[in-house]
């Protein structure tokens, strides 16, 4: 294979047909390729087209113009049995089949493969444990997939599309609905797959962070148009700042976060700190999150502020406080940022 690539797609239009016309075009894309080993991210905001795309490079919806190549070969030309032994596709709403097992479910990820008399071997079998061990949901294996966790059976229709031995997998969204440590999880299971097994992942999301940190890649959709490159270089060209933020976020290029900001300035401040005080880790800490919490409420900082906040130890109590002037006021307070925040706010409607 011609430099590992696994798919590529030429001049492709996604969107949807009525009655054999073209309804609506909704991307409209140069090449695109994955690679062997890739870990993509597919990105942006609702409506934009990640599904449609997902869909089209699946062959699961037809191109309104471009081509798409799985492994050299045009995907039109492949059987479906064919293709589900180049492509497997996780959907973000799992489709349960009936009241079937765990390992029935990732059993019909061998189907593809099943012999001239329609059963399955050993190796099946062998291969199946061996995904649900990758997945880590090998003790679950005896149980109802009606009877388990979204986040376990999403976990599961992993573990059926690595049986299913695919050199390519997409996915829709595979950690909506999940909590933080099971999203963690699977996309590191997911980037481990990549590594491990050389397969090509694609999977959409809106775990913009996430993706930042753990994907090789990411193509972020907007009007229509794919922006591509690793994170480093999405983020220094100002394509996350560009496409997710807003009035009300901002995106911070050095963290690599999130700031959520308020509607209108209320006030403007700065910090300054005491020579005294001995800034350990955790003060720190503190400070930017006294930064983070000002600015959700609407204030910015400043070289002439309407606020003084400066930190300093108080005398008597040993204790880490602010003081804090404001025109011709002077007010302390103890470290707690929600407390600072309260007292100006006292000060400022006074
Ligand atoms: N069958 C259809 N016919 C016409 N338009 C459709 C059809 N299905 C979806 N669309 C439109 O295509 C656009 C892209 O939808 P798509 O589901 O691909 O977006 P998405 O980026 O995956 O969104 P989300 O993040 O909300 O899941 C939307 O404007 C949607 O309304």
């Amino acid at each position: 294979m011609q430099n590992d690539i696994v798919l590529k797609s030429t001049s492709l239009q996604t969107g949807y047909y009525e009655k054999n016309k073209v309804k609506t075009v909704i991307g409209d894309f140069s090449n695109l390729t994955l690679e062997k080993g890739d870990f993509i991210a597919l990105l942006g905001p609702n409506g934009v087209g990640k599904s449609t795309l997902l869909k089209t490079l699946s062959g699961e919806l037809v191109p309104i113009s471009g081509d798409i190549k799985i492994e050299e070969r045009n995907i039109l030309d492949y059987s479906n049995i064919e293709k589900s032994k180049v492509l497997s596709f996780v959907f973000s709403n799992v489709q349960i089949v009936g009241n079937l097992s765990v390992r029935e479910t990732v059993m019909m990820g061998r189907y593809p493969y099943v012999n001239w008399w329609g059963k399955l071997s050993e190796k099946d079998d062998a291969l199946v444990i061996q995904a649900l061990e990758d997945v880590g949901a090998i003790h679950l294996i005896e149980r109802k997939i009606t009877e388990l966790s979204d986040g376990e059976r999403q976990k599961v229709m992993i573990a059926r599309a690595i049986a299913q031995d695919t050199s390519l997998i997409l996915l829709d969204e595979p950690t909506a609905h999940l909590d933080l440590i099971n999203r963690i999880e699977i996309f590191q299971l997911l980037k481990r797959i990549a590594r491990k097994r050389h397969k090509s992942i694609l999977l959409s999301t809106h775990e913009v962070e996430m993706s930042l940190q753990i994907a090789d890649k990411m193509w972020i959709l907007e009007n229509g148009k794919c922006v591509v490159g690793t994170p480093d270089a999405i983020v220094s060209r100002g394509d996350i700042a560009r496409v997710f933020s807003n009035k009300n976020i901002g995106f911070d290029t050095k963290q690599g976060t999130f700031n959520y900001c308020a509607d209108k300035t209320l006030f403007s401040y700065t910090i300054s700190i005491d020579s005294t005080v001995n800034l350990s880790e955790e003060t720190r800490l503190r400070i930017s999150w006294i930064d983070k919490k000002f600015l959700s409420e609407g204030c910015v900082k400043s070289d002439t502020p309407d606020y003084n906040l400066y930190l300093t130890i108080d005398k008597d109590s040993n204790y880490l406080v602010w003081d804090i002037s404001y025109l011709n006021t002077n007010v302390r307070c103890e470290m707690d940022g929600l407390d600072v925040f309260k007292m100006i706010l006292k000060l400022y409607t006074q």
